[in-house]
């Protein structure tokens, strides 16, 4: 296995975080045909383990790269994985992990989720949470037929492992993979039929089709900064069978701009989930969490408070702006709530951090401004 230990070397040589783990993986092993797919699992398991993990680990040198990745995997891998790499490289009994250090920036967190919980969390790998649409004792039958494990954590929400092999099993229109936290911000939609409703932030349509599924009558209109996902969006919404929303690119938070997408439409409510550090999702992201850089939160924190205050003013009265991140920190949710409802005069009905650690899911927060 040497030559595994020359590419893992590169690996967290060469990576700086500036692309996503997955895809800068992909490239790389791309440039080596002759890495197998067992090749490829084992180097990004020890890619994983290393951004979950390094900072954290105790009495080791900076030069002794083998021994701290031994730590790191003893310490978070997946056994089955990386198990012979372990033995045959040498055994390290007694890994010491400080998780203080993993994030040693003095961040106050939201209400709900505690440092020290969400530090743990980052140590572990999420599960895959899937939505049942429909057919959940055809879904149930088909995944015991495969010895797949499942729970659910909530009536229509299940949590499988990471990696359960549902492409080909499940019919796919029969559920949408969709994190457990994500999906439990339709406890406040309650959309009634026929309403208004725009999803600014709309990405790849997530919360959108959740919106849709809940009530397909709704009439939507969504936007985002992105050509191509918007596209998505509307091919993944039409496959579920639903009408397409009308969609448009707009950057949100030039007022103008909004302004000649929405040309004075009125909406019954508005979903802004908004761009944000997704530290609610870094267990998913491990290099995120890695090479964060604290500076980077007030870019966020005035996207935020600049998109939610412009659509704001496309609310009819009473209407109801859901404004969503995925972020644990205070600044970007508690703190640009207070800003919004100071610059646009909307009431705070409530919030709440969706704390997702115990179920291995993502943590995300939720706040309903309503205007009077
Ligand atoms: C958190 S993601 C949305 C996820 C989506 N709602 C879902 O559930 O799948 C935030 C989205 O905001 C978009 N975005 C970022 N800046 C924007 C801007 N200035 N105007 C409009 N959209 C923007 C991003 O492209 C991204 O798709």
């Amino acid at each position: 296995m040497h030559y595994i230990w020359q590419h893992i070397r590169t690996i967290i040589d060469t990576y700086d975080g500036s692309l996503p783990l997955a895809h800068f993986l992909k490239n790389y092993c791309k440039g080596f045909p002759q890495l197998g797919s067992r090749d490829r699992r084992i180097l990004s398991e020890m890619a994983y383990c290393w951004y979950r993990c390094e900072k954290g680990i105790e009495g080791y040198e900076v030069s002794d790269f083998e021994g701290k990745m031994q730590g790191c995997l003893r310490r978070c891998g997946n056994m089955s994985i990386v198990g012979r790499l372990l033995s045959s490289e040498g055994a390290v009994d007694h890994v010491v992990l400080e998780n203080s250090r993993l994030f040693p920036f003095e961040i106050p967190f939201s209400e709900g989720i505690s440092k020290d919980a969400w530090l743990s969390s980052l140590l572990v790998q999420p599960s895959l949470f899937i939505r049942i649409r429909k057919q959940k004792t055809q879904i149930v039958k088909l995944l015991e037929a495969q010895n797949i494990p499942y729970q659910f954590i909530a009536e229509d929400i299940m949590s499988l492992p990471n990696g359960a092999k549902i492409d080909a099993l499940l019919p796919p229109i029969a559920y949408v993979v969709q994190d457990a936290s994500s999906q439990q911000t339709a406890k406040w939609f309650q959309p009634e039929k026929h309403e208004r409703w725009y999803d600014c932030c709309s990405g790849a349509g997530g919360k959108s089709l959740l919106l849709k599924d809940l009530e397909p009558t709704v009439q939507l209109t969504v936007t985002d900064i992105r050509q191509s996902i918007l596209h998505n969006l509307q091919e993944r919404i039409r496959n579920y069978g639903h009408t397409a929303p009308s969609a448009y690119v707009t950057d949100v938070t030039d007022k103008e701009k909004l302004e000649k997408t929405l040309k004075g439409k009125l909406f019954d409510n508005i979903i802004c989930d908004a761009p944000c550090s997704g530290s609610g999702t870094w267990a998913r992201t491990p290099e995120q969490a890695y090479f964060f850089d604290p500076l980077s939160l007030k870019r966020f924190t005035d996207l935020q408070e600049g998109i939610a205050t412009n659509v704001a003013q496309y609310l009819k009265p009473g209407g109801r702006l859901l404004y969503i991140t995925c972020s644990v920190f205070e600044a970007e949710n508690e703190n640009v709530v207070g800003r919004v409802t100071t610059n646009t005069g909307l009431q705070l009905i409530e919030s709440k951090l969706i704390n997702g650690v115990e179920s291995k899911a993502d943590s995300m927060f939720v706040a309903v401004l309503q205007k009077v």
